[in-house]
């Protein structure tokens, strides 16, 4: 397993008196402890699985035989999904880098510093709105970099004359905000954040802000009336380009490419004559009769187009809503790949997904900080990180074949290696640049299959990253202290189970391929990062002991029947200790990751909601798909907010206010629970009897049933929007009706 060099100097510098370093990084101080921990627990886990076999073996009737088969079963996944999760605890790193250092080991090494090729994914003008794409645009073009090696692309998936009249905005908005930037050296570079800030106000940043708002205004008119009026349009060229959805039958599923080249650095010298990036704005051809493919299509109609008209050999990938929060990072990216000696085998650097505008205590646990925070710096201390997406600087070459072998793309103008010698807006670079943008181009290629971003998983981040990893490349997590990047996160519980709906069918998409981390990823990464990769894709499954948990033994209890040890059982202890220590370990790596209590409580139980809602519904929907019953595509995240729903979303209070079936397991859970709580304690207070017997039963409905307070609520005591449909509530009450009474028929 390659392991990372602790500190990397430049060889040259060694000898001579600066030995300039440009990244450095420490092992995390719990990891003996972690090491130690895991040892003993797993004892515990094997000791209860033996107890569960002994259980099945001394079973004297079939349904005491079934009910501890089923507790086997989900105490089996629990087991191997914590056994998975060691790979994040075995070896965590943090690293650190010197940015400042950049430039002198650059002038040392005689390097000069490389061009970088930005691409931001959007892709439909009313859930993202083109006021946010332009600021994540502006945000980036504003890099503390030679502008004239920037060039930024913008995807419209969408394909929409209102994001492409935001960009010819922005592009003459950029021409006063980048120098503004610069003369005043102002670190929040995406305007819309600047002006929400308390900046120092001044007549230049008056002024600026004027000129800001204009923009937002002109750009929300358009967005009203749905198309762009004459009266917004200058010149010949904004007509010729907006005259395409005139002249086309024009719909988001079927148009023709569009590519139009907004700011050239050669040409478009900007107020104060200083460079501006390259700025393109770019909306693929597409048909309803050619898979496209999403957001991986999407990004490699990027990396050609970008080939052929600027082809930088460091490649960062943005979502539209990811604005840049530290005009520097580009900087620190690049120390990783500036490096002599980094290897010459790293693929990626990974910086973490964080949000803006959560509410205090992070609601719907939507910062996923395990996932996006904690996790990714025990992969980096073996061979890197999972790509997530957004805020990812690639080397170009790494999509294309693996760190020893090259794989020749078709087209030669399209090989991280060609030198382009004619400019951006020349004919035949935008004849070719449109002919590579075509929705049958990739046809009998190896885009998606061993070129570029991958396909067949809706989660083709993880899915791209992975199988980057089996080729043999590594990747590193980048987290500064200050966010290199904030995005939006849903802020409405609908929202947010929609999203991890989306991903669990993605990953088991990647589970159930050929290339499973079960089978292939450990074969070619080795055990560690393999399950690594196993843990998340193996996630959606999860919701059977999560089912099993929330149902069986509230039900049995409800009919007398004991499923656990007594409580003067040893083996009570065991499960109580299992628990306990489980809970405790997580909490830690969670406070000492500057997370909160709070936010730690409500992560757990989204854990819970999750496994009972879109993890569930996902695995369904994945079993459609897998047996060609339905079709599934990329439902995308809303970055809208509702006035109303903002204002509880801040308070706190749970969204449950739409009509889903999404919402009607995790109901019945609750209803059942509560019920099962009540009645244990009954039987408790008033019989005595058995009830050292059925003690751990009441323990599980009692936590049940404290995690669900929020769905007491919103069945029975609000009266906003935001509450249970009473639907739901009415489905999910008959449901556990019919429950009840079929449970009392099986003994
Ligand atoms: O056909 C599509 C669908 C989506 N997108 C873009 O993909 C990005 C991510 O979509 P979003 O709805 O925000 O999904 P999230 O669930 O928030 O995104 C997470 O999960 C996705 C995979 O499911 C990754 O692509 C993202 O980078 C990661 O942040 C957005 O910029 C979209 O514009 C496209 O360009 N084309
Ligand atoms: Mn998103």
């Amino acid at each position: 397993m390659g392991r990372p060099n602790k500190t990397i100097h430049h060889p040259a510098a060694i000898t001579t008196s600066t030995a300039l370093c440009l990244h450095t990084y420490d092992q995390l101080r719990r990891t003996p402890f972690n090491r130690v921990f895991a040892a003993v627990y797993t004892c515990a886990v094997l000791a209860l699985l033996y107890h569960h076999a002994l259980q099945i073996f001394n079973a004297t009737t079939l349904l005491s035989s079934s009910l501890s088969l089923l507790l086997l079963t989900a105490d089996s996944i629990l087991a191997f999904q914590w056994a998975s999760a060691q790979s994040f605890r075995f070896r965590p790193i943090r690293r650190r880098e010197f940015p400042e250092n950049l430039e002198t080991v650059i002038r040392e090494t005689d390097n000069n510093y490389p061009a970088v090729d930005i691409f931001i994914c959007t892709a439909d003008p009313y859930k993202e709105p083109p006021i946010g794409v332009v600021n994540t645009a502006l945000s980036v073009m504003a890099y503390d970099y030679p502008a004239e090696k920037v060039s930024v692309y913008v995807s419209d998936d969408g394909g929409s004359e209102l994001t492409l009249f935001a960009f010819m905005e922005a592009a003459k908005f950029a021409g006063h905000w980048l120098p503004f930037c610069r003369r005043n050296n102002i670190m929040q570079r995406s305007p819309e954040a600047y002006f929400r800030s308390n900046y120092t106000s001044s007549p230049d940043s008056e002024n600026i802000k004027i000129l800001y708002e204009n923009m937002q205004v002109r750009i929300e008119h358009v967005m009203e009336q749905g198309k762009v009026g004459k009266e917004y349009i200058e010149g010949e060229e904004q007509l010729r380009a907006l005259g395409k959805w005139a002249t086309h039958t024009f719909t988001r599923q079927d148009h023709p490419t569009i590519i139009q080249v907004l700011l050239i650095n050669e040409r478009d010298k900007n107020m104060t004559s200083c460079a501006v990036p390259n700025l393109i704005y770019l909306s693929r051809e597409k048909s309803k009769t050619q898979p496209h493919n999403f957001k991986a299509g999407a990004l490699n109609v990027l990396v050609r187009v970008s080939a052929v008209m600027t082809n930088a050999p460091i490649i960062l990938t943005l979502d539209c809503d990811m604005y840049s929060n530290d005009p520097q990072t580009l900087k620190r990216a690049l120390c990783y790949f500036m490096g002599p000696s980094m290897a010459p085998s790293l693929g990626y650097v990974q910086f973490p997904q964080i949000f803006h505008g959560l509410n205090k205590n992070d609601l719907y646990s939507s910062e996923y900080k395990r996932l996006f925070q904690i996790n990714p710096l025990g992969l980096d201390g073996l061979q890197g990180p999972n790509y997530v997406g957004t805020g990812c600087f690639f080397k170009r070459r790494a999509l294309f074949g693996n760190p020893s072998c090259f794989i020749r793309p078709e087209l030669p103008e399209l090989s991280p290696d060609h030198i382009i010698r004619s400019p951006i807006y020349s004919h035949d670079i935008q004849a070719l640049a449109h002919r590579i943008a075509t929705c049958d181009y990739e046809k009998c290629t190896h885009w998606g299959t061993k070129l570029g971003f991958r396909y067949g998983s809706l989660v083709e981040d993880y899915y791209t990253g992975y199988r980057l990893q089996c080729e043999g490349w590594r990747s590193v997590f980048c987290s500064p202290d200050t966010p290199a990047y904030l995005g939006d996160s849903p802020v409405s519980l609908i929202d947010q189970l929609g999203q991890t709906k989306r991903w669990s069918i993605g990953l088991l998409d990647v589970l159930f391929s050929k290339y499973s981390p079960l089978t292939f990823g450990i074969q070619s990464m080795g055990l560690l990062m393999g399950l690594g990769y196993s843990h998340y894709s193996c996630w959606p499954i999860s919701s059977i002991p999560y089912v099993i948990y929330a149902f069986i033994p509230q039900l049995s209890l409800l009919h007398g029947v004991s499923i656990f040890p007594k409580v003067t059982d040893l083996w009570f202890f065991l499960y109580i200790f299992m628990f306990l220590a489980a809970y405790m370990q997580d909490l830690i790596d969670y406070i000492l990751a500057k997370g909160t209590i709070q936010r730690w409580w409500n992560w757990q139980r989204m854990w819970m909601i999750n496994a009972l809602s879109s993890l569930l519904f996902g695995s369904f929907e994945f079993s459609l798909k897998f047996l060609n019953i339905a079709m599934l595509g990329f439902n995308l995240t809303s970055k809208v907010q509702d006035d109303e729903l903002s204002k509880r979303y801040k308070q706190g209070t749970f969204e449950f206010g739409v009509n889903s079936p999404i919402f009607v397991p995790i109901t019945m859970a609750a209803i059942v629970n509560l019920i099962a709580l009540v009645v244990g304690l009954l039987n408790g207070i008033l019989q005595r009897r058995n009830f050292d017997e059925l003690a751990m039963q009441v323990l599980i409905s009692g936590f049940v049933t404290v995690n669900c307070l929020p769905i007491y609520q919103a069945m029975l005591l609000r009266s906003d929007d935001g509450r249970m449909p009473t639907k739901t509530t009415v489905v999910s009450m008959l449901l556990v009706l019919i429950l009840c009474v079929v449970s009392a028929i099986i003994p």
